[in-house]
């Protein structure tokens, strides 16, 4: 063994290494490893040498690695590209991203923001009322798949404009199906296989592109009517700094990129958190009455101004991110051998990086009965409060640095990084937050939800997919309030 790499993870198999035991349960494979190894360890991922660096220093290691060390379109561009389309995102240098990212930011203003939650609500109220399943004064319902539903719905309106959310009432719902098959971690080796469903990924691929593209020639030749802050304008009158003025095709691809970001990690995380208010209904119960409380009994129609009078709706959001957060594993590609600070380690361009913030997040060290799903925990006086307490405050004065889409924090070395960090940071997370809190905040003005059997039970985690979700089905029982 070389003694400046990391320690391996012994497997008796060769190319297929340790993926089994990793893809199953990675959370469990990276804690087993932890204790027996420490925090920077290497497994064999599909024949591929994968270092994984976890814990705040792992979090700033890789997320945080300069660009000429780490490189993370190489690793993703085989499942993305035949998904979103090319020249976007990781079809692309990373500085051609990282003006993508700024014109996908233009759309997030807080202006938008304030027209998004009357949709996003309109679109769950409107949804409770017609399903079928909702009829009545309660019943047992398979939460994943409304969830989808609901999140599609609200994502495509918000993000796509009105004209786009009506096409996925016919055509456009069997395309987004087909070209979604496409989006899993099979493809990460087998995407150029022509496998039936990568032939009709292709398909959908174009024709949704197609669908964008003739919208936006529409949208031009009619002008602007100015009602609608939806993406669409803003990424189609958008231009590179070099003076190109952002091609249709491209316009088209990013759309097709931001609705599969917001769609896989929102119905992923709001199905988790469905489920947590099923375990937890008195929690429910707190998030209604702080309505009452905060908003007046009448309830009126929320808006963007009524999220922020809402503490503990924003941190069931919070607190649910820390123990189901949709990304587990973020990789990147070694382009230059790099010394692992604080070690004798120097990682060559032979291995894969793998960042995984979600162990920190459940580290007793950092978090306080880690396992326990303690929404409380996230005020300042709480018992299981972290023991770094970043509120928000703190972030002010933290050293901030602009990649070229808006400032972001220096530091990666925290214990909470749903929404990563540092170049390759998410751009949506306070549109998922928005989307998030309205559908939280409209199901419980309707129903009181609970465990069909009323225990406090949690389904398992499905690992095989791209994002991490909850195991189907995942029924549970929901009772309209009087
Ligand atoms: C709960 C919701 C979400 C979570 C937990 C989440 C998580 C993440 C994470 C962990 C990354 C970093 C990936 C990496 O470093 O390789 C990321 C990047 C990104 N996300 Fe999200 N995301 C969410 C919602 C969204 C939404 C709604 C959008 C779009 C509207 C979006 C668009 C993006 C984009 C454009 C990037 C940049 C990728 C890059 O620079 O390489 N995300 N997200
Ligand atoms: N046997 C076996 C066996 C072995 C292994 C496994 C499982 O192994 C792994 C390993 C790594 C991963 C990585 C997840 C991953 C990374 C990138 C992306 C993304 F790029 F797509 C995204 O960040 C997504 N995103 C961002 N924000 N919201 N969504 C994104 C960016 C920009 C953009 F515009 C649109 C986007 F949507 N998506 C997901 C998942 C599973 C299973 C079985």
């Amino acid at each position: 063994k070389n003694p400046n790499e990391p320690p391996m993870v012994f497997s008796i198999f060769p190319f297929i290494g340790s993926t089994v035991t990793y893809g199953m349960d990675p959370p469990t494979f990276f804690r087993t490893n932890r204790e027996k190894h420490g925090d920077v360890f290497t497994f064999i991922l599909l024949g591929k040498k994968t270092t994984v660096a976890v814990g705040p220093a792992g979090n700033d290691f890789i997320l945080n690695g300069k660009l000429k060390d780490v490189n993370a379109e190489e690793i993703y561009t085989p499942l993305t590209t035949p998904v979103f389309g090319r020249d976007v995102v990781y079809d692309c240098p990373n500085a051609k991203l990282m003006e993508q990212k700024k014109f996908m930011k233009i759309a997030l203003t807080t202006e938008a923001f304030r027209s998004y939650v009357p949709i996003i609500s309109g679109e769950v109220k409107n949804y409770f009322k017609k399903n079928p399943a909702f009829k009545g004064e309660s019943g047992m319902v398979n939460v994943p798949k409304h969830m989808a539903e609901i999140t599609i719905f609200t994502a495509s309106h918000a993000l796509q404009g009105q004209n786009v959310r009506n096409r996925f009432d016919e055509s456009l719902a069997s395309l987004y199906h087909d070209l979604d098959m496409g989006f899993s971690p099979i493809n990460f080796m087998l995407h150029w296989a022509p496998l039936p469903w990568n032939r009709r990924r292709d398909h959908a691929q174009k024709t949704i592109a197609k669908i964008y593209m003739d919208i936006i020639k529409e949208r031009r030749a009619k002008g602007d009517d100015g009602t609608e802050f939806d993406m669409m304008k803003h990424l189609m009158n958008s231009t590179y700094k070099d003076g190109t003025p952002v091609p249709d095709h491209e316009t088209a691809h990013m759309l097709i990129a931001l609705l599969m970001a917001g769609q896989h990690s929102s119905s992923s995380t709001s199905s988790w958190i469905m489920l947590r208010l099923a375990q937890n209904p008195e929690i429910c119960e707190e998030l209604y009455q702080e309505q009452v409380k905060n908003l007046g009994a009448d309830l009126p129609d929320l808006t963007y101004e009524d999220l922020a009078k809402l503490p503990l709706n924003q941190h069931v959001v919070k607190e649910t991110l820390r123990l189901h957060a949709p990304i587990h594993s973020i990789l990147r590609a070694v382009k230059s051998p790099m010394p692992v600070p604080g070690t004798n380690y120097v990682i060559p361009t032979t291995h894969t990086l793998l960042s995984a913030p979600g162990v920190s997040a459940s580290d007793p060290a950092y978090f306080p009965n880690p396992e326990v799903w303690d929404c409380h925990r996230w005020e300042a006086d709480s018992p299981n409060a972290p023991t770094i307490v970043r509120n928000d405050a703190s972030v002010e004065d933290e050293e901030k640095i602009d990649y070229g889409y808006g400032a972001v924090s220096k530091g990666a070395a925290s214990p909470y990084l749903p929404f990563g960090a540092g170049r390759h940071r998410c751009i949506g997370e306070q549109f998922a937050n928005l989307q998030l809190q309205t559908i939280i905040a409209e199901t419980v003005r309707l129903f009181k939800l609970s465990n069909i059997d009323r225990s406090r039970k949690l389904v398992g985690t499905d690992y095989q997919s791209l994002f991490s979700r909850p195991l189907e089905p995942a029924f549970i029982r929901w009772e309209r309030r009087d």
